[in-house]
C-alpha cells in the first residue's frame, strides 16, 4: 500500500518512524479502507432485509476487536503525529476514517489543492453532496491552506456560497490559498469544481481562522498536549 497518510507537505518525505508505528498506520489504514467500502455500499446497498440484519451481525463481531483497546478523549492517538501533520482519523483526509472521502492534497505554488471523489454515502439532494459536507471539505482545505502559509489557527467563521451542486462519484477539485493576514487573524478562500471543469465553481467558501494565545491553547488543548501533567479530567471520555 502507498503511503498517503495526512501530511502537511506532500512533496517532501515524512520523518522516519519506527516499524511498529508504521505497522499500527497501515493497519489503520487498511481498516479505514475497508469501513469506507462498508459505509458507501451500505448507503447505496439494495439487499434483502435478511441479507442486511446478516451483515449487522458480522459488523457487531468486528467490533469486539477494535474495540479492545479504547483511548480517551484526552489521549492523541498513539499513530498521530501532531507536528509531522499526520492525523490518523481527521474525518475529512485521515486513511483510518470511516467518514473521510478522503481527501488529499498537497501544496501547489503556495496553494493546497485537494482532490477526492464524493460517494452516495455524502448525499444531500438527489445525485449531489449535502452541502454541510462540503463546508466540511472547504473548512480542511482553507485550514491546510493557512497552516502551510505558515498561520495555523481554529476556524472562527466561514461563509459559503453553493452556486451549483456537488456531483456524487465525480472526481472533485478544491483549492485554498491565504488573502489576508491582520495579526492573530488570517483570511483565506478556497473552491470546489470539478477536476473536469475546473473553471466552474460549484461551491466558494471564506473562512476567517485565529491563531490561538498561549493560554488560548492551554485551556483547550492542554490536557492532550501533556498527557503526564497530573489532570483529573483526562480520566474521562
Ligand atoms: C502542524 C501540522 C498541521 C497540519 C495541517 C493542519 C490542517 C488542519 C486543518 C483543520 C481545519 C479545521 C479547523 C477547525 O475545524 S477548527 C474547529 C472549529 N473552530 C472552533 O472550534 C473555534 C471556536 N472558537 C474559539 O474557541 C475562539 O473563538 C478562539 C479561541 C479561536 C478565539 O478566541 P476569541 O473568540 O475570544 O477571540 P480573541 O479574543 O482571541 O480575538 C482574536 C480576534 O479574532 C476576532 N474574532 C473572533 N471570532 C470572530 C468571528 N467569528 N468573526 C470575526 N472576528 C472574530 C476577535 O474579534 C479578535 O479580533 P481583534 O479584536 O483582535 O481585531
Amino acid at each position: 500500500m502507498g503511503r498517503s497518510y495526512h501530511t502537511i507537505d506532500s512533496t517532501s518525505p515524512p520523518p522516519p518512524e519506527s516499524p511498529s508505528v508504521e505497522d499500527r498506520r497501515a493497519a489503520i489504514a487498511e481498516l479505514g479502507e475497508a469501513l469506507r467500502t462498508l459505509v458507501e455500499q451500505a448507503a447505496a446497498s439494495e439487499s434483502p432485509a435478511d441479507e442486511l440484519r446478516r451483515a449487522a451481525a458480522l459488523v457487531r463481531e468486528a467490533t469486539i476487536p477494535v474495540g479492545k483497546q479504547q483511548r480517551t478523549r484526552g489521549q492523541i492517538p498513539s499513530a498521530d503525529d501532531l507536528l509531522g501533520g499526520v492525523r490518523m482519523h481527521n474525518p475529512v483526509c485521515g486513511d483510518g476514517s470511516a467518514i473521510a472521502p478522503p481527501l488529499r492534497v498537497e501544496v501547489v505554488e503556495g496553494k493546497a489543492v485537494g482532490t477526492c471523489t464524493l460517494g452516495l454515502v455524502y448525499e444531500g439532494p438527489p445525485m449531489y453532496a449535502h452541502g454541510g459536507i462540503s463546508a466540511l471539505l472547504l473548512d480542511q482545505i482553507l485550514g491546510y491552506a493557512t497552516s502551510v502559509a505558515g498561520h495555523p489557527g481554529m476556524t472562527v467563521r466561514l461563509d459559503t456560497q453553493y452556486r451549483a451542486p456537488v456531483p456524487l462519484r465525480t472526481p472533485l477539485r478544491l483549492a485554498a490559498e491565504v488573502v489576508g493576514v491582520d495579526g492573530r487573524k488570517v483570511t483565506a478562500r478556497a473552491t470546489i469544481t470539478t477536476e473536469s471543469e475546473p473553471d466552474a465553481v460549484l461551491v466558494e467558501a471564506t473562512g476567517l481562522f485565529v491563531a490561538l494565545r498561549s493560554d488560548q491553547s492551554e485551556r483547550l488543548f492542554g490536557e492532550a498536549l501533556h498527557p503526564d501533567a497530573s489532570n483529573p479530567a483526562a480520566a474521562h471520555d
